[in-house]
């Protein structure tokens, strides 16, 4: 065959899960071959990073087999306006399955196109209106998610609403955590035109603004971008997002990508109403975590951790979410903070 050798040929047949790929390659002894004819000295790596290595991978081995043997599956709505597009929310999708894996659950993600919950879509297409109000009341968790502009955000607000009425499992990821202060102004404290500067230029009251040392002209060339400390408010460690870090951690560091922030004006009447700010920037003004106590788990949170989510390092923020809707959130600290390498460590 075509001058290769049949120890060259490496194979890789459908499996249940992306995650047994590399246990697939290693089998085949891929390593071995790359290293023979790359002519890599093995040898010559320093015995720490072997050590290294050596652990991540038996981590890895464990948790992708350790996959085989679950019988639950968790389903999880994940509500935006980009979901037509299915890799639109790709990294959002990989951290809830971070968490998953870590609490020894399957997961179910439901894509809800934001608009189908609006009352026009109703008008249009009852079919999809009732369809998306289905799967949202049917799921254990929500998400909503990361974008920009108007359309769809009076969706996703109703969604919000559901979630902080019915006590079901909620995280808002920026534009989300966003959407969360409008729908608590609106409902909670009473200004029923409460809005963004973005979303909703002709509100009187706008509870979320353009950044200030942010040039609006240039757009989303001035956003505030990159890896940024967030530091959790004294009298927060009754912080259900705060418990999975643990009772020594009191900073964090999270990547961004935005240019509105919670107006600090509102911020006292807020937390007054019961919206409770978990975590503040390095100058004590921009917010950056908000969450309600007096509920299974509501937090927003203005940066993306999926962004840093991995699958042997799941984001706390996804691991808080969907534990909470697996129920098994009161578990994890714990298994955290005794590294063990997932829920099944019980077991
Ligand atoms: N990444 C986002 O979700 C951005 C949220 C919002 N559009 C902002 O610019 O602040």
């Amino acid at each position: 065959m075509c001058s290769m050798e049949p120890e060259q040929v490496i194979s890789v047949h459908d499996g249940s899960t992306t995650y047994h790929i590399p246990l697939l390659l290693e089998k085949q002894n891929l390593l071995g071959i790359l290293c023979e004819y790359l002519e890599l000295p093995l040898e010559r790596t320093p015995t720490r990073r072997l050590e290294q290595g050596k652990r991540m991978w038996n981590d890895w081995v464990y948790l992708v087999r350790s996959q085989d043997t679950i019988t639950d599956t968790v389903s999880i709505a994940l509500v935006g306006k980009y979901t037509s597009n299915k890799n639109a929310y790709l990294s959002v999708s990989k951290s809830i399955e971070h968490a998953a894996m870590y609490c020894h659950k399957k997961v179910k993600i439901i894509l809800i196109d934001a608009t189908h919950l609006e009352h026009e879509t109703y008008q249009n297409s009852a079919v999809k209106y009732h369809k998306a109000w289905h799967d949202l009341c049917s799921v254990k968790g929500i998400i909503v998610a990361g974008g920009f502009g108007t359309r769809a955000t009076g969706g996703m607000i109703k969604a919000i609403t559901w979630a902080r009425i019915n006590k079901k499992p909620f995280l808002g990821i920026c534009l989300g955590m966003q959407l969360i202060v409008v729908e608590y102004a609106r409902h909670v404290m009473g200004i029923p035109d409460a809005g963004s500067q973005e979303l909703h230029p002709e509100s009187k009251n706008h509870v979320i603004i353009h950044m200030p040392e942010h040039n609006q002209e240039n757009g989303r060339d001035t956003m505030r971008l990159g890896r940024q400390a967030c530091i959790f408010k004294e009298g927060t460690e009754w912080s259900k997002l705060r418990s999975l870090y643990g009772p020594t951690i009191s900073q964090i560091e999270e990547r961004h990508r935005n240019q509105y922030e919670i107006n600090p004006e509102i911020i006292e009447r807020l937390e007054k109403a019961g919206l409770a700010v978990v975590g503040k920037d390095t100058t004590g003004k921009r917010i950056e975590i908000v969450e309600i106590r007096d509920h299974p788990f509501f937090v927003g949170v203005q940066f993306h951790p999926e962004y840093l989510s991995r699958v042997l390092r799941p984001s706390k923020v996804f691991l808080g979410l969907f534990a909470a809707a697996a129920k098994c959130l009161e578990k994890i600290p714990m298994a955290l903070q005794q590294g063990q390498r997932g829920l099944v460590d019980e077991y």
